[in-house]
């Protein structure tokens, strides 16, 4: 991998502490850089291209920022066989790959392809208004149905592979990829997906009855959601990313996109040490 795409979030504080030490790694391993910020490429010494101009022009792309950062970038690249190597400026960075002190050693991996790949599902999204195609999104995380301009309930008719599963008056709903699975669901309540699980996970928001669990199904699936009864706009959130106003009438499908992110990893990467790290998932203290 010679060419090397950076997306870099701007307004982390300890953006401008790396850039120098990127700068110098790459000219020592003999990688070209390409950046989507004019600024940005002056100080990296990187060539200067839109970031739809990445999928043709580079081996792969550094995200450097936090969890936001990598959705932007995966959004960025999407359609595009470009793995990503999410770099922690942020704060939780459960994406990321590597910390920012770790940036000799991620550019060692790459110069010497000693790296893991872990590739994540993408889910894609068509969204309806009275029947009419309003818009189409895909999400390395969720797709969340919620939230509006007011506190009223909501009902919402969830169906799957063209089978009513439920309706529920609820605040929202929401599908996540096994990625996603550690982000919006779980503070829903919903379980942690390993990356390598082919799934959905779908989670109703404060539905209003004591029998509602969250599902887990396969990744074959064709979800549906139907906005039946609500007296305000819901919004659509893809990823955090994008948003669209859903009204009664208001139809989503989800189901798994035919790319993929690839998310490259240091040899030594554990998705359980991160769980434990980041999240702090643990046994028991005894
Ligand atoms: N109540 C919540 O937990 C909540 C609310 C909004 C968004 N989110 C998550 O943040 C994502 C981005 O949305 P945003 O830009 O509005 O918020 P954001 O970027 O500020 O993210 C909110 C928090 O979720 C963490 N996060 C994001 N994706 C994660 C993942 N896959 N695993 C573990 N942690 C993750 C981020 O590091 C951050 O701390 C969404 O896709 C959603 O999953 C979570
Ligand atoms: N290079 C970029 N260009 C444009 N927008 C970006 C870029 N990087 C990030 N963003 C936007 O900024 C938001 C915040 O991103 P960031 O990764 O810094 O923080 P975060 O999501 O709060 O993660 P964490 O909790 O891990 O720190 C993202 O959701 C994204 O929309």
């Amino acid at each position: 991998m010679k060419n090397i795409g950076v997306i870099v979030n701007t307004k982390r504080p300890r953006a401008g502490n790396v850039l120098g030490e990127l700068r110098s790694l790459a000219e020592g391993h003999g990688f070209k850089l390409y950046a989507e910020d004019a600024g940005m490429a002056k100080t990296l010494g990187a060539e200067h291209i839109p970031v739809e101009d990445f999928g043709r022009k580079v081996d792969m792309t550094l995200a450097m920022g936090g969890d936001g950062t990598v959705l932007y970038t995966a959004r960025a690249l999407h359609g595009f066989d470009v793995p990503i190597m999410g770099i922690n400026l942020g704060s939780l960075g459960f994406l990321t790959s590597v910390g920012d002190t770790e940036m000799r050693q991620a550019l060692e991996a790459i110069a010497t392809k000693n790296y893991k790949v872990s590739t994540r599902e993408v889910a894609e999204c068509r969204i309806f208004q009275n029947g009419d195609p309003v818009g189409e999104e895909r999400a390395l995380n969720d797709i969340v149905l919620g939230w509006g301009a007011s506190s009223r309930i909501v009902t919402l008719k969830l169906s799957i592979d063209g089978e009513l599963v439920g309706s529920f008056m609820c605040d929202g709903m929401m599908v996540s990829t096994p990625t996603g699975s550690t982000g919006h669901s779980l503070s829903a309540g919903g379980p942690i997906l390993h990356p390598g699980v082919g799934g959905f996970g779908i989670n109703v928001i404060c539905p209003h009855t004591l029998s509602s669990r969250p599902l887990v199904i396969p990744n074959s699936s064709l979800i549906e959601i139907e906005v039946a009864n609500a007296a305000k706009s819901l919004i659509l959130s893809i990823d955090g990313q994008d948003e669209y106003k859903v009204k009664q009438g208001g139809r989503i499908k989800i189901r798994k996109s035919p790319h993929e992110v690839k998310f490259l990893q240091l040899a030594g990467h554990s998705y359980f040490s991160v769980l434990a790290k980041k999240l702090h998932w643990r046994g028991s203290s005894l």
